[in-house]
């Protein structure tokens, strides 16, 4: 147990009410899940006010309440501190409640609109080849020295990420891999961590209905940026039109990877195929399990940390090699009559488009691409029409249907995204709202040589629909209908 006093340390704070020295059990900050002894943090949120909670959480037990704004009857027997931002402050004593488990190992997270599963996932494989041991926190799943702890968010909430730091700390882990979401910036899910280093992929089109502005979304990603200490490296893509932003303001070390500009680590693609890529990186030409020459991007990033982790070159490239990245990225399976599909994670317009430019570059020339997509709901409704529109520009045949639709109704989301279907594409365009019949209806048109791709949720092992996740699987799917394909 540790006393409210300990907690607070380092956290700046407008009041306090109380002596401080109460004994407190856990930190919560969903007064449903209170339980006697803890302290509860008051946050104001996108759909309620957690301080419209505070009764409710000391009637069940809280001895201590941290809030920006004290609630019109305050029991006399419980403290109150008052903070700016209840949020940040909650990261803050978390880290400390934990011991500050992020100062006890190499902690680095890798921020961008896409590949952050897919370079965090190939730093935790690397470097546990390498022999250290290593925990991954992620959007698939978070790992600790290869046991698999279910993942709910990309970054977890300020306890949760300290509590599971904290037992990496207990496992003898050495480094910590994590993705950094620009909501996890925003709701200061990361405030009181110390990172080594700080990974920017790139920024394009996405979370639009929670950041509102392309500007405020580059902002958030920058605020990670901002905050690193100079200890750290920056590491960021030279070939990335926000690449130079994220280094403007920040105090670590700044270090640029990239395939075209003047970069510290360079990279150039040889070769781009199904069973793989050919680099030149560092004047060593390696061939690589991945595909696609976004993931020259991802391996380029990959490499250049692990020598800014003090890692030796030629074992990197060696283990490097061998490493195929994280589950239902351009994963691919082949049908007895030579169908190819691919399930991917794209669900970005720039997603779409890196995933069909790759197929469409490596295909031998006549084969049909055929796109299973769709977007999900209560997300960014303007990328919708987008991804329609690439998905047509790219592909020979394309099947509209449902990704997540949850709370939405799926035909809804379906006609946003026809918004973006041209009158010329409209021929080659099926809308089939079930997603199962329209991944059939996909193997079907399929004839020898063709390329299936089912886009959007790539690992996912569910589909929520109206706050219900039933079981879905697209690779699944896929081998179910290949199998009668002969
Ligand atoms: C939009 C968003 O990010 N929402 C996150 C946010 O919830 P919120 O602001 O809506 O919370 P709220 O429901 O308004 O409640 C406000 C406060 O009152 C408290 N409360 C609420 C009700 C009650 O009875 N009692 C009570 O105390 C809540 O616990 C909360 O502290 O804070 C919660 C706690 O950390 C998160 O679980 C929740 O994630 C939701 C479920 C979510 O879907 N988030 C997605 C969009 C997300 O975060 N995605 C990114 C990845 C994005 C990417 O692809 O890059 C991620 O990192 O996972
Ligand atoms: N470096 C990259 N540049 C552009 N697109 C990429 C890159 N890496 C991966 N992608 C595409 O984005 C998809 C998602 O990749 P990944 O899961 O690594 O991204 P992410 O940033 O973790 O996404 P999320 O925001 O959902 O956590 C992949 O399936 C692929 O289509
Ligand atoms: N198949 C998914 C991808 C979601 C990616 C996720 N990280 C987010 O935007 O929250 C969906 O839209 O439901
Ligand atoms: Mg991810």
């Amino acid at each position: 147990m540790r006393s409210l006093s300990d907690i607070i340390t380092g956290l700046p704070f407008t009041e306090l009410q109380g002596s401080a020295d109460v004994e407190i059990s856990s930190i919560v900050f969903d007064s449903r899940k209170v339980v006697p002894g803890c302290l509860f943090v008051a946050v104001r949120g996108t759909q309620v006010d957690g301080h419209d909670y505070i009764e409710k959480a000391i009637e069940m037990g809280a001895v201590a309440v941290i809030c920006e704004e004290l609630p019109g009857h305050t029991a006399a027997e419980v403290d109150f501190l008052m903070v700016k931002d209840s949020a940040a402050a909650l990261g803050i004593v978390s880290a400390n409640f934990y011991d500050n488990p992020s100062k006890k190992l190499k902690l680095v997270g890798v921020t961008g609109t896409n590949g952050k599963t897919t370079i965090a996932t190939l730093l935790y494989q690397l470097f546990r080849d390498l022999g250290y041991k290593c925990g991954l926190l992620s959007t698939v799943e978070n790992q600790i020295n290869g046991k698999v702890i279910p993942s709910t968010h990309t970054t977890p909430d300020q306890v949760e990420l300290n509590r599971l730091l904290d037992d990496m700390v207990a496992q003898g882990c050495d480094y910590c891999f994590m993705e950094v979401s620009s909501h996890a910036v925003a709701q200061h899910r990361i405030e009181g961590l110390s990172f080594t280093g700080a990974i920017f992929s790139n920024l394009t089109h996405d979370h639009l209905d929670y950041h509102k502005t392309f500007e405020n979304y580059l902002k958030a990603k920058k605020a990670f940026f901002d905050g690193l200490p100079k200890t750290a490296f920056a590491l960021t893509n030279a070939d990335d039109k926000n690449g130079s932003v994220m280094l403007q303001n920040t105090k670590a070390h700044k270090k640029t990877y990239g395939l075209k500009n003047m970069a510290d680590f360079k990279g150039k693609v040889l070769e781009n195929q199904f069973s793989g890529l050919l680099l030149l990186i560092d004047n060593e030409e390696v061939w690589f399990k991945m595909v696609g020459s976004f993931n020259a991007y991802n391996l380029l990033a990959v490499y250049a940390a692990a020598m800014l982790l003090d890692q030796d070159h030629a074992k990197v490239l060696t283990s490097l090699s061998k490493l195929s990245g994280a589950e239902g990225r351009f994963d691919y399976v082949i049908s007895p009559n030579k169908v190819i599909g691919i399930v991917d994670y794209a669900h970005t317009p720039d997603a779409v488009q890196n995933v069909l430019s790759t197929i469409h570059n490596i295909r031998k020339g006549n084969e049909q691409v055929i796109t299973v997509i769709g977007c999900g709901g209560d997300r960014d409704k303007t990328k919708r029409p987008v991804m329609a529109k690439v998905a047509c520009e790219w592909s020979d045949k394309v099947i509209l249907t449902s990704d997540n639709p949850r709370s939405e109704d799926p035909m809804q989301i379906i006609r946003d995204m026809e918004e973006g279907v041209s009158v010329k594409s409209k021929f080659n365009v099926a809308s089939i709202v079930d997603r199962h019949e329209a991944i059939k209806t996909a193997c079907e048109l399929a004839r020898p040589g063709d390329i299936i791709l089912l886009a959007g949720k790539g690992h996912e092992k569910y589909q929520e629909i109206k706050g219900v996740k039933n079981h879905f699987d697209d690779k699944e799917e896929l081998l179910n209908n290949f199998k009668l394909m002969v």
